[in-house]
């Protein structure tokens, strides 16, 4: 591919296309990548939203719902009182993979 190139129709179309979502990470992989304010191991990451009421939490995870049902990679939501847990593993691959990473770093912009 040359440097001038553009980016292929599918990775327009479906920014999590360019994350490989097929090889579970290494440990020490994952710990290199992982996005700011996430936690976890290759099984599993989560992060943990504080919202100022119960409501705010639920149109959040609608938020999240969406995106993930647009990009076909859905997390698990819990929603508890004006918090959200955010979970993200590649169940396809066994664990957590470069997709659940480009999601999870997405996230912080739908809060
Ligand atoms: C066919 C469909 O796209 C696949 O089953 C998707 C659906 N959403 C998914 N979400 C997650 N978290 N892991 C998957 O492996 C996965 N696979």
């Amino acid at each position: 591919m040359t440097k001038n190139s553009p980016a292929s129709s599918a990775q327009k179309a479906d920014p999590a296309a360019s994350a490989d979502s097929k090889v579970k990470l290494s440990a020490e992989a994952l710990a290199a990548r992982m996005p700011n304010g996430w936690q976890g191991d290759a099984a599993l990451i989560w992060r943990e939203w504080n919202f100022p009421t119960y409501l705010d939490g639920v149109h959040f995870a609608e938020r999240v719902a969406q995106q993930a049902e647009a990009v076909k990679h859905h997390p698990d939501l819990l929603i508890t009182y004006k918090k959200v847990r955010v979970s993200y593993t590649t169940h396809d691959a066994g664990g957590v993979t470069g997709l659940d990473l480009e999601e999870a770093a997405s996230l912080d912009e739908l809060r």
